[in-house]
């Protein structure tokens, strides 16, 4: 963490909570997050795109201090493509997010470097901000390849996006191994890689951006493990799956800095 860069904390809720219980869980985290004093670390919510609507109305409506996007969107900005949800739609919901390049995108649905690129340059025509997903898998990591495999994959997504574009990016590290597993990152693995993530993007645009840019990492990420990975320099915040859906354990993650540690 850095005293120039405002912690962000946010809720993924992958494929989990129909709208009416996004609605139940978006309020209880208003009235646990509503002190004035609370505005130290932004809170963010990624919920299904059926959600978005209502959590726009809740969010909108009652002025709230949470922001909200999507958990993916299309490469293109319109026409036939069936099932597919454009940047331009999602901005017409207030998104601020749009999560693109997460690894179960890329497991799952056969999502590449250039596909990522493409709905990297797609979030940016609509003014969404990427939280541009990256981290390795088991087995690079047991040969050792996790800095090199997640640079690669920043250095794909980010190919021809200018620097005022990029400057916006929220880069968040996620090992794959770690996620959804119970097996977290030590602080220091998550610090090796968000410092080296860092350092790449002064290589690819200057040290200022890169100063600025929020790093996140995710994976297994809790409130008894939060602290130490805050702790960290280039850590930012958190992308947070499973310990999300309970809004009185993402309460806890979001207040992370009143946590003992
Ligand atoms: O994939 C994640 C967030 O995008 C992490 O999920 P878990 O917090 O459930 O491990």
């Amino acid at each position: 963490m850095s005293a120039g860069r405002k912690p962000l904390i946010a809720g993924n809720w992958k494929m989990n909570l129909n709208h009416l219980e996004a609605i139940a869980t978006v309020q209880k985290l208003a009235f646990a997050l509503n002190d004035k004093d609370f505005d130290k670390v932004e809170v963010a919510v990624l919920p299904p795109y059926t959600d978005l609507r209502s959590v726009q109305t809740l969010v909108h409506g009652d002025r709230l201090r949470i922001v909200y996007g999507a958990q993916d969107l299309s490469a293109f900005d319109g026409g036939a493509y069936t099932g597919e949800i454009s940047g331009a739609m999602l901005a017409k919901l207030g998104c601020t997010f749009v999560t693109i390049g997460h690894s179960e995108r890329r497991q799952y649905h056969r999502e590449d470097d250039e596909l990522v690129n493409a709905k990297v340059r797609a979030a940016y025509r609509h003014s969404l901000t990427p939280i541009l997903c990256v981290g390795e898998g088991l087995e690079v990591r047991r040969a050792g390849g996790h800095v090199a495999h997640s640079l690669a994959q920043l250095d794909g997504a980010l190919k021809g996006v200018p620097a005022e574009q990029a400057a916006s990016v929220v880069v968040a590290y996620e090992p794959v191994w770690a996620i959804g597993t119970g097996e977290v990152a030590t602080p220091a693995d998550a610090q090796e890689v968000c410092g080296a993530l860092r350092g790449r993007l002064a290589e690819l645009y200057d040290a200022e951006l890169a100063a600025g840019v929020r790093i996140l990492y995710g994976g297994s990420v809790k409130s008894d493990n939060v602290a130490g990975i805050m702790a960290q320099p280039d850590v930012d915040g958190a992308l947070v799956g499973g310990a999300s859906l309970d809004p009185g354990e993402f309460v806890k993650l979001c207040r992370f800095d009143e946590m003992s540690g």
